[in-house]
């Protein structure tokens, strides 16, 4: 089997919230990320899934180490980056890139287009070196040389996505978190977007992780998909196993949320009970038994463990462990 790109072991990123003041002080942790492991082949897309708050954003950073993981490691091409120096980092972060859902909103709105894209590149190129590949990127994404003397508010969302993807493309990175790429924008802009990242990836063997709170989004991207539900993962399996098979009564749920596209089609309609926990104070055994229809005795006292149903399809959940199986 050939050594995956990526491999993530035990993440874990823990937030300290402190509470109180004075002698009344407290310091809780927050568990954003709470153990997650995975593995990514070259050329693969993994969507990762979930409610607002699950701990999506700080998994793609904490593996790009834009925040440091409070453990875990993050083996990146045989090496775990978690153990390089600040400097060290500097140089791999060429090979791992992020994409944002509004790219402009930490820019400069006073730089052009062409700043923009350049940026990344000024420590490793001449001038003319950087022009000319500036000016592919930029036709790269599909748009024109005549864009880049522009500044970003002259664009609409779609076009500022793509000249996001043009800079996070200038150092010909292998891995690109795309974090909510596409949820700023109308549906017709998406697809789009999404075409091209397909595109971008089939041509340089990008390797994508694919955020996004929308089952329905990752659904063309994907090979395979990560459900996550307060910092952990609950489910993860080919694209076509989570859309047709999906064991996790949480992915049931946000499938069923997805609209049906044929009209007078029937779906049943599962409504998720309460709000999300706080992940501060998360319930005790399993993190989804407050919400969940389908609860057992065990399932208020233990959390339970990533059970392989299928080849590469696990699923935290007690209905399909040894215990709720023989009937506890
Ligand atoms: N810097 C921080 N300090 C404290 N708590 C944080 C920090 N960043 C994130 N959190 C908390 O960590 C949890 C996970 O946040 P995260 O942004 O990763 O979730 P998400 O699934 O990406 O949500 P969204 O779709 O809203 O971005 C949330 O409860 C959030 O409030």
């Amino acid at each position: 089997m050939m050594q995956p790109l990526l491999e993530v072991r035990n993440l874990k990123k823990y937030f300290p919230v402190v509470k109180g003041f004075g002698p009344f002080k407290e310091i809780r942790w927050l568990k954003a990320v709470d153990d997650v492991s995975f593995t990514l082949h070259k050329g693969e897309t993994l969507g990762l899934v979930g409610e607002s708050g699950c701990g999506k954003s700080t998994t793609g950073r904490a593996i790009l180490r834009l925040i440091e993981p409070t453990s875990g490691e993050v083996i990146f091409q045989g090496e775990n980056i978690i153990a390089l120096s600040q400097k060290e980092m500097r140089k791999k972060r060429r090979e791992m890139q992020i994409i944002f859902q509004d790219p402009f909103a930490s820019l400069d709105p006073r730089m052009t287009v062409k700043e923009i894209i350049a940026e990344p590149l000024r420590v490793f190129k001449t001038r003319e070196n950087i022009k000319k590949r500036v000016e592919e990127l930029i036709e790269k994404v599909g748009l024109s040389r005549s864009h880049l003397d522009r500044y970003p508010h002259e664009f609409s969302g779609g076009q500022r996505q793509r000249i996001g993807i043009a800079r996070a493309l200038a150092l010909n990175p292998k891995l690109i978190v795309c974090d909510e790429p596409v949820s700023a924008l109308d549906v017709s802009v998406q697809a789009q977007v999404i075409n091209l990242l397909e595109d971008l990836q089939k041509e340089y063997g990008l390797t994508y992780i694919f955020i996004a709170h929308d089952l329905s989004v990752v659904k063309h991207i994907s090979q395979r998909v990560a459900v996550m539900y307060l910092g952990k993962i609950v489910e993860l399996g080919p694209v076509e196993q989570i859309f047709n098979n999906a064991k996790h009564p949480y992915t049931k749920a946000l499938l069923s949320a997805i609209p049906v596209p044929e009209p007078g089609a029937k779906k049943e309609k599962i409504i998720l009970e309460g709000d999300v926990p706080s992940p501060i104070n998360p319930p005790a055994g399993c993190s989804f038994h407050p919400r969940c229809s389908g609860k057992k005795p065990i399932c208020i006292e233990v959390m339970p463990d990533l059970v392989e149903v299928e080849k590469g399809h696990v699923v935290r959940c007690h209905l399909y462990s040894g215990e709720v199986k023989r009937g506890i």
